[in-house]
């Protein structure tokens, strides 16, 4: 039946994001604590962390254990490279025991643990072999172990996103977000956030204080989100899950807009000048991570913007996860010239024109990208 098509791969996913979830809330604390011994940076000068490896190897495992070696090609962010220098002993040790206590818990989320612990090897070849070139034929799974790594080292909002592409088409998305709780004041900027929550600690027996995991199966016409798995409690479906819809609101000055924290990676002022122009009025959110898809996804905010620097190159895994669950609560993601994203060509967004739009609904999406058409040729971008 169609509706079973999927239904195995969306069950796998849902439970090991919840797992990576649980690994880096157990970690995002002491990261931001210890400062930077657990903490790397890559080539492009962007941070990676125990928890980014960790969870990389863990859902490579995971997704091969079930799936079949033989039968899993994963397009993921990062590598061994940096693990495989001479002084990363101890940030090797670091990985190998976080994924070995991560994975002794499977069974709490009705996975299956290795027979004995891993050794060095096998975490790093989970991890390593997370270098599908992806394309546009055959199943690919596309994984963010971190999304939004700054956030996180930070202490603040980040996600764990795992998707399924299939002949080119994102079909399902997995967007775990363990610091977006259901309280949609708390989507807000880092002090805020961390303000309100000190308000909530110790941590609240309310679940849906402490954050989320939403999922989508592409056709379905449904979004959904469920609450993290914390202590003792074992997963089992549905887990309290809530469908999501986006926001209704299409008048721009009700509207409100989120996009990146650094400006480094979105021109500001050109989006506060697309903003303005459609008539937005509310100051816009700044976000880390994908947790702006799924800000839309669940209504409590109506535009996602990114405008990166001309030459930069999406990856198709800061995208995969948000856009199926968007478009399945009701949303509209393309680039600025109104095309879908490709996720077909291999781990960029080829094609990708200019900028990406996220929106609500397509009166707002309409209104952003005649504003990109009409002040384009203005911007130095
Ligand atoms: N220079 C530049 N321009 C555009 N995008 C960049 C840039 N550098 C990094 N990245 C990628 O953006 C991912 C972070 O996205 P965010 O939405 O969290 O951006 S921000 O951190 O809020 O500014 C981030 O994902 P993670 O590395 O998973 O955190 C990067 O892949
Ligand atoms: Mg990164
Ligand atoms: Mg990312
Ligand atoms: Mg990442």
């Amino acid at each position: 039946m169609e509706g079973e098509k999927y239904a195995k791969e969306l069950d796998v996913a849902v439970r090991v994001v919840h797992m990576a979830c649980s690994l880096c809330q157990r970690l995002q604390q002491g990261i931001v604590s210890a400062g930077s011994d657990l903490v790397k940076s890559k080539e492009d000068d962007s941070p990676v962390t125990v928890a980014d490896w960790s969870v990389q190897a863990t859902v490579s495992w995971i997704l091969s254990e079930f799936f079949g070696s033989q039968n899993v090609s994963i397009i993921a962010e990062e590598d061994v490279q940096t693990l495989s220098k001479a002084d990363s002993a101890s940030l090797v040790e670091a990985v190998v025991n976080t994924v070995n206590e991560c994975l002794s818990g499977a069974p709490k989320y009705g996975l299956k643990s290795p027979p004995r612990a891993l050794n060095t090897s096998q975490v790093l070849e989970a991890i390593s072999r997370c270098n599908s070139a992806g394309g546009p034929k055959g199943r690919h799974w596309v994984l963010d172990p971190v999304d939004g790594t700054l956030g996180f080292v930070r202490g603040d909002q980040y996600a764990v996103a795992l998707a399924l592409v299939e002949d080119g088409k994102v079909v399902i998305g997995v967007l775990g977000c363990p610091n977006y709780p259901m309280k949609k004041e708390l989507l807000s900027y880092h002090y805020q956030y961390h303000e309100t929550m000190s308000r909530l600690s110790p941590p609240s027996d309310d679940m849906w204080e402490r954050g989320c995991v939403m999922y989508a199966k592409r056709g379905s016409g449904e979004a959904w989100m469920q609450p993290p798995i914390l202590g003792d409690k074992k997963f089992v479906w549905p887990n309290s899950a809530r469908l999501v819809r986006v926001s209704s609101i299409d008048d721009p000055k009700l509207a409100t807009c989120c996009e990146p924290v650094e400006k480094a990676n979105s021109d500001h002022s050109f989006t506060a000048g697309l903003a303005h122009s459609v008539g937005l009025r509310n100051q816009p959110l700044r976000v880390y991570s994908m947790v702006k898809y799924a800000a839309i996804a669940r209504g409590d905010a109506e535009l996602f913007m990114k405008f990166a620097r001309t030459g930069y190159k999406e990856k198709i895994w800061d995208h995969a996860a948000g856009v199926v669950i968007v478009e399945e609560a009701g949303g509209v993601v393309t680039d600025a010239g109104g095309r879908p994203l490709d996720f077909s060509k291999g781990p960029y967004l080829e094609g990708l024109d200019r900028g990406i739009v996220v929106c609500s609904g397509a009166t707002l999406h309409e209104k952003i990208i005649d504003a990109v058409y009409a002040s384009w040729d203005s911007s130095n971008l």
